[in-house]
């Protein structure tokens, strides 16, 4: 049976460290249209109104930036997904900023409260901060602290403000009370730019990073066949994919770029394995960044990515 995509397009940057991310999304479409695709015309979509404005006045709070707009964004986000699989369709979403993804995980929750879901994380970054063990107040190096109901508090280097408190706990019961899903259900994929709190978390819950090297040396359908072996007991599994799990070399068009990455072929080819499985309820890529790029070749590469795996989205049985 064919899948019905519904695009969902979030143009949120409060969480990211740099300015620029809202434009992602835009920055798709252009590519896109440079290439004579008719994929933004063709596929039904929803855009989530944005909070950006936020960033025109201080931060309040140093150890989660602008958490209060986070926890606005994730809501909206987080209904933007329920309702699209209301109406039957698969989400796709194209996000600014990596934190929104989380929003994503409580829609996924709240429409299957009692299914067990797992997610890839393709990421440079382990995204499993909070606010007591944040380096820099980011929130995109938060999402999957806040969907696992993790404070970290064995590693904690921040002392909140209790307002900043009372928003993370309210973000952690967006959509569903509670945890969404296991720190054991992730699964990394060129995940290379860490710091020790999010490694303490790592180790202690098993979480499995599938390196580049380990990518170059079994090649990407051999990974992709681990990385569904390791989410085995999930029902269903949702797909985050952050282009700054590509090289810092294919462009600079993204906020925390990394070297020794992923190509875009690699990239391509993981996208497209990892949604020929019938699990896979939703995907998403984030952090195209534009305004830090030459000639937005950034957003061409994504673009093919973006292509290629709505491509074989629709050839896949629905689960
Ligand atoms: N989604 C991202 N680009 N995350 C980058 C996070 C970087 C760093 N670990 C931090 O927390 O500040």
């Amino acid at each position: 049976m064919e899948k019905n995509i519904q695009l969902l397009k979030v143009r949120s940057e409060i969480a990211a460290g740099t300015r620029g991310a809202r434009m992602g999304v835009d920055a798709l479409e252009v590519a896109s249209i440079l290439k004579g695709s008719s994929l933004f015309a063709s596929l039904p979509s929803i855009e989530i109104k944005d909070v950006n404005e936020l960033l025109l006045k201080q931060n309040k709070y140093p150890n989660a930036k602008y958490i209060d707009g986070v926890a606005t964004m994730l809501e909206r986000v987080s209904n933007g997904v329920n309702s699209i699989f209301e109406e039957g369709n698969f989400p796709v979403i194209l996000a600014g900023d990596h934190s929104t993804a989380a929003g994503t995980i409580c829609g996924i929750k709240k429409q299957y409260p009692n299914k067990r879901i797992g997610a890839i994380w393709i990421d440079a970054h382990a995204d499993l901060h909070t606010p007591y063990t944040t380096p820099s107040g980011n929130m995109h190096g938060m999402p999957l602290s806040m969907v696992t109901d993790t404070n970290n508090l064995e590693c904690k280097v921040n002392s909140p403000s209790e307002e900043t408190i009372d928003h993370w706990n309210h973000i952690k019961n967006i959509g569903v009370e509670g945890a969404k899903m296991n720190l054991e259900d992730i699964v990394f994929i060129a995940v290379r730019d860490t710091e020790s709190p999010e490694d303490h978390l790592m180790k202690k819950h098993g979480i499995r990073n599938f390196t580049v090297a380990e990518v170059r040396e079994l090649g990407t359908r051999a990974i992709v066949d681990k990385v569904l072996e390791k989410l085995t007991d999930c029902d269903l599994i949702y797909v985050s994919f952050d282009v700054d799990s590509m090289d810092s070399a294919i462009s600079a068009g993204t906020g925390t770029p990394v070297p020794n990455g992923l190509s875009v072929e690699e990239a391509r080819e993981i996208n497209q394995y990892l949604v020929e499985s019938p699990k896979v309820c939703a995907w998403e890529m984030v952090e195209v960044n534009p305004t830090l790029d030459r000639l937005n070749t950034m957003a061409e590469n994504a673009f093919s990515i973006l292509e290629n795996t709505i491509d074989h989205l629709h050839n896949s049985e629905l689960v």
